[in-house]
């Protein structure tokens, strides 16, 4: 029998439905996915859970303000900041939303990230969508940049796997996972950074495209130059452009305001294998080109 769902069917593909369904059960099903589809767009984050890892970064803060205006059923919100005034302040917003915060450092064990989602499952039961917005900006720290931005958005994914792999009885969920421009052509001045995001960007597909075996779609969502405080000034990679930040902002860039209110309508289109591009106002869903197929 289909596992218990947590969220409607409109996200998981039919392929996932078929594996699971009786020929005769499948009409029920598609009619079913079908009707989700159809007003999924529309209030497709109304009563749902969502965690959100850097929820009160610059970018986070201003998503997590965006999403409060969707009536989600909870929010909460992992980070190493810990500014309890801008909790006070996320928790004001929506009374048909109850915020959270959860002290979390994304470069802990795996077994540490696992505790902390059973605490978070233990009291929700049911988690809808998890972003991972983790990240630092400074090409002099390379296991840090890694660790963080990389390897801590990995653990993090695989931690959540426990509860949510339809293999193991789990209900499925959706990832979010903040890429960066970057992650499709890079900053050369910074080499690690934009070699942790297209990481990311890679990870991500790969998550989307095993949706049909753990129930958990994945789509990432990539800002362009967003004007916070990660990008004010950061080294480069062996000092190669000391002005790397400086040249940077001369150009076009975008504010927080503007990346959340494209962040949000990319959740909303929750499209599992999203390339979702952020700048300047514009959404646009990328088209990767294939220039090789493992043909598995
Ligand atoms: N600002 C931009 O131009 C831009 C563009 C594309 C992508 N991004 C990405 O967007 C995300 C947010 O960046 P931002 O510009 O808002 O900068 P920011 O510095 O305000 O936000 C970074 C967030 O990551 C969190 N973080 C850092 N290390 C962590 C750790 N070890 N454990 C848990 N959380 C940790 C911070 O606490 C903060 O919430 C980052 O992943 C960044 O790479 C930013
Ligand atoms: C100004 C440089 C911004 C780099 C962050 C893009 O992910």
């Amino acid at each position: 029998m289909f596992p218990k769902l947590c969220r409607p069917l409109s996200s998981i593909n039919f392929r996932t439905v078929k594996c699971f369904c009786k020929p005769r059960q499948l009409n029920k099903y598609y009619n079913i996915i079908a009707r989700a589809n159809s007003s999924a767009s529309s209030s497709f984050l109304c009563d749902k859970n969502v965690i959100f890892v850097a929820g009160l970064g610059d970018i986070g803060l201003d998503t997590s303000k965006e999403l409060l205006k969707r009536d989600l059923k909870n929010l909460v919100i992992l980070d190493r900041i810990d500014k309890p005034e801008l909790v006070c302040e996320l928790k004001e917003l929506n009374p048909k939303t109850k915020v959270t915060f959860m002290p979390y450092d994304v470069t802990v064990p795996i077994a540490e990230s696992k505790k902390l989602l059973k605490k978070i499952f233990d009291k929700l039961k049911c988690v809808d969508i998890l972003i991972n917005g983790a990240g630092i900006l400074d090409d002099h720290k390379i296991e840090a940049t890694i660790a963080v931005n990389y390897t801590g958005l990995v653990n993090t994914t695989t931690a959540i796997m426990d509860f949510w792999d339809i293999r193991k009885g789990g209900p499925g969920g959706i990832i979010c996972n903040i890429g960066s421009v970057t992650g499709f052509n890079p900053i050369t001045q910074v080499p690690v950074y934009s070699g942790s995001k297209a990481a990311v960007v890679n990870f991500t597909s790969s998550l989307a495209k095993l949706a049909h075996i753990t129930g958990v779609t994945a789509y990432t969502v990539n800002p362009g130059i967003t004007r916070t405080s990660l990008v004010a000034k950061f080294n480069s990679w062996l000092d190669v452009e000391p002005d790397v930040a400086e040249l940077l902002l001369e150009h076009p860039t975008q504010s927080t305001k503007e990346c959340a209110a494209s962040f949000v309508k990319a959740i909303e289109k929750n499209k599992n294998g999203g390339l979702w591009f952020l700048d300047q106002g514009i959404l646009e869903d990328i088209k990767w080109d294939k220039h090789w197929d493992p043909c598995i």
